[in-house]
């Protein structure tokens, strides 16, 4: 029987997943990146396609939007056999020396959400990177000569931030951008035993007053540097 909401049987999605937040960003990565591309669900409008990237099975699947819908789409992919998790999202730089359309790989992501906190019943906990995610994606940038930042990022219930100087205060602690699911795929994924990542575009910078806005233009030719660089990480990973 299919999960409620991601409508496939075990089989339809391949073992190793990237987890964009949009779905629209899911059927350009499908239609781009992958030979012989198949809509495996639409449930919801969370498209999800399989297919092959150099002779090798991989999916994608959107997310929406928040730690909670991120976790249901987590559970249910890795109830449907996913093994590797990969999400490819963009956030907002806190790096006073990122640019617009820069690459993260994070390594942690704190838990500034609801969800980890039910997930883990009230006890303190670091969601982290799975090492070898980590390791191939690092690799792989290293062999492009691809610049990219690695570190911990914040994954906040909130986009539009109430908290006071966000931006200086998360960055006084080392933590490089916000975005708003990685904390709960991380910790999902070490809960069931499999391995989880994240990439990430830099869409906003928030380190020079106003927050500034990728155009939609750069966006584009930002994900496609960073999908050259996840499906180098999930070959290493297969
Ligand atoms: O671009 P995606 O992957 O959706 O990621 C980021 O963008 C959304 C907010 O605009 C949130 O989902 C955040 O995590
Ligand atoms: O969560 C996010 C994602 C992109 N940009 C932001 O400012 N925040």
């Amino acid at each position: 029987m299919s999960p409620i909401h991601i409508r496939a049987e075990p089989g339809d999605f391949a073992e190793s997943v990237l987890m964009p937040g949009d779905p629209r960003r899911a059927r350009y990565i499908a239609e781009t990146f992958f030979e012989r591309p198949r809509l495996v669900n639409e449930e919801r409008g969370m498209l999800g396609y399989t297919g092959e990237f150099e002779g090798r099975p991989v999916s994608v699947q959107a997310t929406g939007m928040g730690c909670p819908s991120a976790s249901i789409v987590t559970e249910e992919l890795i109830m449907l056999g996913a093994k590797n998790l990969l999400r490819v999202g963009t956030c907002g730089g806190y790096h006073p020396e990122m640019q617009l359309g820069d690459l993260v790989i994070a390594t942690a992501a704190t838990p500034q959400d609801g969800t980890v906190l039910r997930l883990t019943e009230g006890l303190p906990y670091a969601p982290a990177a799975h090492f070898e995610v980590v390791h191939a994606a690092y690799h792989a940038a290293e062999a492009a000569g691809r610049k990219t930042f690695l570190g911990p990022v914040v994954s906040s219930d909130l986009f539009y931030d109430t908290l006071q100087e966000a931006q200086k205060r998360w960055s006084s602690l080392g933590v490089l951008a916000v975005e708003m699911e990685a904390a709960a795929i991380f910790t999902l994924a070490a809960m069931r035993g499999v391995r989880a990542g994240c990439l990430l575009t830099v869409s906003d910078t928030l380190h020079t007053g106003e927050p500034v806005r990728i155009s939609d233009e750069d966006m584009k030719r930002a994900v496609d540097n960073m999908m050259e660089l996840a499906l180098k990480t999930l070959t290493a990973l297969s």
